[in-house]
Parts: structure tokens; sequence; C-alpha cells
């Protein structure tokens, strides 16, 4: 346990604002959800919808995604792939390290015992980078602490590892959180470090097995970044490598550390260098960074170099969160901001809009508060309120938000209201629709919102011309969000762009169909990409002469609104998420075709 009361004292102020990240696997097997009472709290769009994961809890370690027990040594380690499969029922009754081991027939049936000698943060941490890495889970933003899937994780930790580790308490649950979210943003940076610094052959390093890659990176983020003691570091990694691989493992952690440290007291760290053509430039600074190099590129060429460099420190930061007073419960932001002081937690009021709060720590506080839980509050990044306010809704429109799951920004339109018009919520998934729907219930508007299971295309066609405002807030890259995303930078490619482009332009045809002569059609995305953004409503108006272009300065700051005219917000200039809206009208007549 060496560095974590340190790290506790000196995170304290950063781990209150750090949220629980909540491996979540059912969306790479979406036919294995069934409805349970998992809440997790997820980033959409630059919303945050209480988002009920329908699944089983105790499923979730079951292997519902791609189960790392069975690949955590790479290929350059059959031999401890052997002695494994021995300990997992097929061998000797066992003693490896101070871990003695049961021989079981069944592989489930296994119960490792518990090694006192390992830090348990660090095991859950080490585990959890294997699922995201290895198994395809993805790391979420927030997730309750209400529900029981810490003890399912122990259990799951237990069977990768193959050895238990002591329960952790709140304290270190957060420093998990904090710390798998902080290594996987950097993970393209402590890979260069522990490349600059590994003596042996090249090719042992590309074999070198994942969990000892994983060590690795948590020790070296632990010194480098949370600046954690050394002498607890190297020795509690140190352990962890032996007692979960063997001691030659151990060995390598150790000299690898230990040479590390020597060169950052001298503040000698290797670091690539900043220098000859752009491309270079921006691969080495990709390194610096932690970003992919083509993310970087791209930035290049729409920012410049020292903003891609301010974007991607922002990029790296702890993400911010806000929350929206929920008027339909007749929650003023006063009244937010008198429970907000009652929880003891600290917060400043948005610059840009009346009803939001900015947290500057104390998330967890607020998901333990209940205010969620009972609709007084949503968690909404400004940047979608933001696009809310660019729709300019009021009471009696009838409203056809397109792509609505899991809800963000069709429930603060369903808000302002006032309990007359509606707001239909199309969305092609239905499991995020329902959550959509029990989220309505909470937040006291489901009078207002009408869930509509639909694939938007089929809809229009069959609504056509009957809604005064139409919101198409477009599947996108997220390249808006990579603070709270920690994991979508390296998930992210510049096919899935191209791709994205071509959705978004089908969709947009599509939800065009469905307004009303002289009505509003509102298309925004999460992400700061022109080729998702701008380039997108210029391709529409040049296919669909019937809509205009309208300024969306009424209704937004004016440093977000871009020389088209369009709404735009960005991590580096604006403090909040990354996002874009459009505003157009289509015309009373139809369009003439020449
Ligand atoms: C960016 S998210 C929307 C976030 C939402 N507006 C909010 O504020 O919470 C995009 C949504 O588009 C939905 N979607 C993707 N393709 C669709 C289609 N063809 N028809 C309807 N919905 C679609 C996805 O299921 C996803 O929920």
């Amino acid at each position: 346990m060496g560095g974590l009361t340190w790290a506790a004292q000196q995170l304290q102020g950063g781990l209150r604002s750090s949220l629980c990240h909540c491996i979540s696997v059912a969306e790479t097997l979406p036919q294995q959800r069934q409805s349970t009472g998992v809440h997790r709290i997820t980033c959409s769009s630059g919303n945050y919808g209480q988002e009920r994961e329908a699944r089983n809890s105790s499923e979730k370690w079951q292997g519902n995604s791609r189960d790392v027990s069975r690949i955590r040594r790479g290929p350059g380690a059959s031999r401890w792939t052997r002695i494994e499969d021995e300990r997992l029922g097929r061998g000797r009754v066992g003693r490896r390290g101070d871990v003695d081991f049961d021989k079981r027939e069944d592989r489930r049936a296994y119960i490792p015992r518990t090694a006192t000698n390992i830090s348990p943060h660090r095991a859950v941490v080490v585990v959890r980078l294997m699922r995201i890495e290895e198994g395809g889970a993805f790391a979420d933003v927030l997730s309750g602490e209400g529900d029981n899937s810490w003890e399912d994780e122990m259990a799951y930790v237990g069977r990768t590892l193959g050895f238990r580790v002591p329960s952790l308490d709140l304290r270190e649950r957060r420093l998990v959180t904090d710390e798998v979210a902080g290594i996987v943003r950097w993970k393209r940076y402590l890979d260069f470090l522990i490349f600059s610094f590994f003596k042996q052959d090249v090719r042992d390093y590309d074999r070198m097995e994942p969990l000892l890659r994983q060590i690795l990176r948590v020790g070296l983020y632990e010194l480098i970044k949370l600046e954690m003691p050394p002498h607890a570091v190297l020795n509690e990694t140190v352990q962890l490598a032996k007692v979960a691989l063997r001691a030659g493992a151990g060995n390598l952690v150790n000299g690898l550390l230990r040479d590390v440290v020597r060169h950052q007291d001298k503040g000698l760290l290797p670091v690539p260098a900043v220098e000859g053509d752009q491309r270079s430039r921006a691969r080495a600074l990709a390194t610096i960074h932690s970003h992919p190099v083509w993310m970087v590129r791209l930035w290049f060429t729409q920012f410049g170099e020292d903003e891609t460099v301010r974007l991607m420190e922002c990029n790296n930061q702890r993400p911010k969160f806000s929350l929206r007073a929920n008027s339909a419960r007749g929650v003023s932001k006063q009244e937010l901001i008198a429970e907000l002081d009652k929880l003891e937690v600290s917060y400043s009021e948005s610059p840009y809009l009346p009803d939001f709060v900015r947290l500057s720590a104390g998330m967890q506080d607020v998901l333990r508060s209940g205010l969620l839980q009972n609709g007084c509050i949503a968690v909404q990044d400004e940047s979608a309120g933001l696009v809310v306010s660019v729709i300019d809704a009021h009471p009696g429109d009838t409203i056809i938000d397109c792509c609505a799951a899991p809800g963000g920004k069709a429930l603060n339109l369903a808000s302002r209201l006032n309990g007359q018009g509606k707001v239909v919520a199309v969305d092609v998934n239905e499991g995020r629709l329902r959550i959509l729907s029990e989220a309505a219930e909470q937040q006291g508007v489901g009078d207002v919102v009408s869930p509509c299971h639909y694939d938007l295309r089929d809809y229009a066609a069959k609504a056509a011309g009957t809604a005064d405002r139409v919101l198409l807030d477009a599947p996108c890259s997220g390249l808006g969000v990579l603070s709270k995303r920690a994991d979508l930078r390296w998930r992210r490619s510049p096919e899935d762009v191209k791709q994205l482009t071509e959705l978004q332009d089908s969709l947009l045809d599509a939800a065009a169909l469905l307004v009303k002569p002289g009505g509003v059609l509102v298309y925004s995305t999460c992400s700061i990409e022109t080729s998702e953004n701008s380039e997108r409503i210029a391709a529409f108006l040049s296919r669909n002469r019937d809509f205009v272009s309208e300024n969306v300065e009424p209704f937004v700051p004016a440093s977000m609104v871009s020389k088209e005219g369009f709404f735009v917000s960005f991590p580096h200039r604006h403090g909040v998420d990354g996002a874009f809206a459009a505003r157009m009208r289509r015309s009373f007549e139809p369009a003439r075709t020449f």
C-alpha cells in the first residue's frame, strides 16, 4: 500500500472530482443486454444521461466481452501459460510467490486466495487496463457508486491475476478511477518511455506480455505524472509483477523503473525532438502529448501548431463537469447552489447559461446525494446546453429530436416547454431509448417526451413536414470530448471520420423532410472536425435549396460564433467540450429548380 496514503493526500482535491470509471462491456455485445439495475452515467455528444445499463452486474465480469484472463501473457510466455493452465485446474496444487493455489476442475469454481502483500489498487488498475485494451471494453466517465459492480470487479480481478486482493475503500476506488483514465490518456508517451529504457532486444519488447506492459505503465505513470515517492512505486509494482507473473518480470520492472527514476532525478528524461518537417513535428508532439499522429496532423491544418498543443493539453486534463438545474422539477439555479453548499462541493456559475453551474470538484458527492436520481438536476456539458439554446424552443412547439438517446438534449428541450407541446425522441437504439424514457419520467417531462424507436430514415417518410423544430444531433467522431472519453482517441481512425460523414449526410437529408415550411432545422455534433461540421452544412445546403442558414448569434455568446454564423466551441478556447451547431430555416415556398 506504500504510496497510497501519500497519493490520496496529494490527490484529494483532484480525486474528489475524478469520477468513477466503469468498464462497460454491454455495447460490445448488445444482444446480451437484460433488464437489471446497474446505473451508469454515460457520455454522449457532450451530454450525460443517466444510463441504466441493461446487464446483470455479475455477468459483466464473467466475460460477456472478451475475457482478458486468458490473454494476460503474450506470445513470448508459453512456459508461463502452461503454468497458468496448471494453476487453473489442470496441474498440481502449487505455490507461487506468497499465494497458494487450489486444484479445481472448473475454472469458474476456482477461488483464488487473497494476496495481502499486493497493493490492491494497482492490481485493480492493471486488470482494468487489460480489459480496456485487450478485451474491447471502454472506460466510461462516470458510474454510480450505488451498484454492486465493485464486488464483481474484485472477483474478476482475482480470476484474472490468480489471486484476490483486499477490498478497496472509497479513496482507493477513486485512485483507481483516476489512474486508469490517466494511463489510458498517456499511453503513447508511457510506451515511448518504456521503449526508451528497455534494454533487451527489440523483439522482446514487441513480445512483452500485456500484463507486464500494463504494470510498467502503472509504475511510470505514478512516478512521472503523479510524482509518487519512488520507493513505494518501485516496491509495489515489482511485487505485483513477481506475484502476478514471475520473478524475472519483477526484475525487469525493477531495473527499468530504477533507471527512469535516476534520469528523472537528474532532469534527463528523454523527450522527442520537435524538429524537421510538419510530419516529423506532428509525430514528436503526438508522443509528448500522447495523441494519435493523424489527429495532430489534422489539427495542425485547422488550428496551427500552438493551438494544437493547447488543445491536446486540455484533452489530457481531468474532465470538468457541469450541472443543469431542472426547471421541469421546479428547481432553480439558486436552489441547486444551496444544495451544493450543503454538500460542501465547490462550483462556479456558468458564464454562458443561466441554469448551469460548473463543478470544480466533488462530482462523486453529487452522485451520492440523490439529486440526480430524483431528477432535480442533470449532468450536462455547457456546450450541449448551448446547442439546445440554438434550437430556441417555445411552449407549444412540436419538436423532433432525430438522434435523441440517451436524451441529454431532448430532456433539456422538454424542460423548456412548460408542459405545452411535445418532443418526439427518435432513436434507432432501443436500449438507449429505454434509458431516455426512464430519465424523462425521472426529470418530470414524461408527459411531453414521446420516445420513438425508428431508424430516422424510415421515420422521416412517415412524419414528413410535421415539426416546428428539428434537431439532428448526429453520430460523430466525438473528437470534441476527448478529456471525458479517455480511450476514444485510440479507438478512432481517419476512416471512421470518412464513414461518419456519409451517415451524417443521409441523416441530414432525412431530418430535413420532417421540418414544416418555415420551420427550423438544427444540426449538431460533439466533434471539432470541419469535415463533420461546416462541410456537411455546405453540402446539405447545396442539395436542399429550400433551406437557408441562420446566424446563431442571438442564442450563444459571440465568442462561440464562427464567421459562417455557426455555433462552435473548443475545449482550449472556451473551457467546455468541443461542439458544433448550425441553424437552418426551411422556406415557405418549395425550392425552385434551375
Ligand atoms: C450523438 S448520439 C445522440 C445524443 C443525444 N442527442 C443526447 O443529447 O443525449 C447519436 C445517436 O444517434 C443514434 N442513431 C444513429 N443512427 C441512427 C439512425 N439511422 N436513426 C436514428 N438514430 C440513429 C444513435 O443510436 C445515438 O443514440
